[in-house]
């Protein structure tokens, strides 16, 4: 007998399939520095300026004339620099300007001594230590200089990149537009938080995770609700969630059972690209175009839909925003400290908890039960342990792979 698993296509080959047929959008506005955060760049910046945009010193001390220097010479003081007020008078001969940190260069200035190494000697200072040409001296656009690209198009704009455009006086960024994301979830089940739940009913966990996921990758999400497991229900809010969004994205009712229309109205309304995944959880994710959007059919079990969301939603949407700096899953070598229960057949993201070892080496344990509606074990992890399709059980002590949280999963 075959196993259930054949025939279920590979992680890589679906997001191979998938990522090959998006096309980035272009769409593009001037936003203010000030809402750019979490914006994508629509085209590369190049600096207006040199950074810094004048010589400046790097130390607090004092500015001199190598030519001025002689044994025992003692310096007077002719006068003070500091941070936006230069000195611009008369620099007699034999003497030093008092220089504060970041304070214009003097002109005729060829090194700043740190007051460190100087003394203090009747009328004025002397040297304690030998000086070097341009010492302590920070040049005209030795970081960047003007007319340099400092951000390619495709860049997310965050805390390392926003300060930069700062420091150049860019004002106004070209950003993408975000990107329109619909999203329902589906189940006769589905209660909402702050109701009482009635016999058999739970609550929508899973529209709470995809549109907070969402809201953090800077999207703007139209929140269809729940929708009933009814196929005519479920055309109207397909075709609703097209016609408003470039991605929708659905949860539940993607399986095989009774009430599973998922499948079924992504072939009716638009084209399967593929459907089924050697993975786990997150087995029954389907992938295909809409008449005017692509659409993700997550699993409806909470941890399923989550993962989906994390290694196939993620890459997707990064792809459509031409996003440079991708943030693929950082994958590393970790020594699990306990069995690990696996079965031969599926790609498993287990939830583990990260530490060091006495040795000083990174370690993994499991967050306990793992199964597709155990949400628990999310909270308390901070890596997926992924363990290869075909292996089996982990024994104490083995090394295996773990992906840290993204930021879309810690905090
Ligand atoms: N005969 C088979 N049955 C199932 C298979 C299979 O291969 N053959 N696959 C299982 C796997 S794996 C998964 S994952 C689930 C996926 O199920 P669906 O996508 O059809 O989702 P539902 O049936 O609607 O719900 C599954 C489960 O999750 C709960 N759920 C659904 N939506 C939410 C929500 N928004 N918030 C919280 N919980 C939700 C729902 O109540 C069910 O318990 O199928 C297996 N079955
Ligand atoms: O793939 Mo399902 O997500 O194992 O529970
Ligand atoms: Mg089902």
């Amino acid at each position: 007998m075959e196993p259930f698993t054949a025939g279920l296509i590979s992680l890589e080959d679906a997001q191979q399939k998938m990522l090959q047929q998006l096309t980035p959008i272009s769409d593009s506005l001037s936003v203010s520095l000030f809402e750019a955060a979490g914006r994508i760049t629509a085209k590369p910046v190049t600096s207006p300026l040199d950074v810094p945009p004048f010589d400046n010193s790097a130390m607090d001390g004092y500015a001199l004339r190598l030519s001025d220097i002689s044994p025992e010479h003692v310096f007077p003081v002719a006068g003070k620099a500091f941070a936006g007020a230069p000195f611009n008078g008369e620099w007699p001969a034999g003497s030093v300007i008092r220089i504060m940190t970041g304070a214009p260069i003097p002109a005729g200035c060829d090194a700043v001594v740190m007051q460190e190494q100087t003394e203090q000697r009747a009328g004025g200072i002397a040297l304690t230590a030998a000086v070097t040409p341009g010492q302590n001296i920070r040049r005209i656009g030795e970081d960047i200089q003007a007319g340099k690209q400092v951000l390619e198009a495709g860049v997310r704009l965050g805390a390392a990149e926003l300060p930069l455009l700062a420091s150049l006086g860019i004002a106004e960024v070209s950003v993408l537009r975000k990107l329109r994301v619909a999203i329902f979830s589906t189940g006769d089940e589905l209660q909402a938080v702050g109701q009482p739940l009635a016999d058999g009913q739970i609550y929508d966990t899973n529209r709470f995770t995809v549109s907070l996921m969402l809201n953090k990758l800077g999207c703007e999400v139209i929140d269809l609700g729940v929708i009933a497991d009814d196929p005519e229900a479920l055309r109207q809010a397909f075709s609703e969630a097209d016609r408003q969004a470039d991605v929708v994205i659905s949860t539940g009712g993607v399986s095989v059972g009774e009430a599973d229309f998922t499948k079924a109205m992504l072939e009716e309304l638009g084209v399967i690209t593929f459907w089924k995944l050697a993975m786990k959880p997150g087995k029954p994710f389907a992938f295909g175009r809409l008449a005017n959007s692509w659409f993700c059919g997550l699993p409806g079990n909470p941890v399923s839909a989550t993962v989906t969301f994390y290694q196939l939603v993620q890459p997707l949407l990064a792809t459509l925003t031409g996003q440079t700096t991708r943030i693929m899953p950082l994958r590393q070598r970790a020594r699990a400290i306990q069995r690990l229960k696996k079965s031969p057949g599926r790609l498993d993201f287990q939830r583990g908890i990260l530490s060091r070892g006495e040795d000083g080496v990174l370690e993994v344990r499991s967050t306990g039960a793992q199964g597709s509606h155990v949400f628990s074990s999310f909270a308390l992890a901070d890596c997926f342990i992924v363990l290869d399709r075909d292996r089996a059980d982990v024994e104490p002590g083995e090394w295996v792979e773990v992906e840290v949280f993204n930021s879309l999963l810690e905090g």
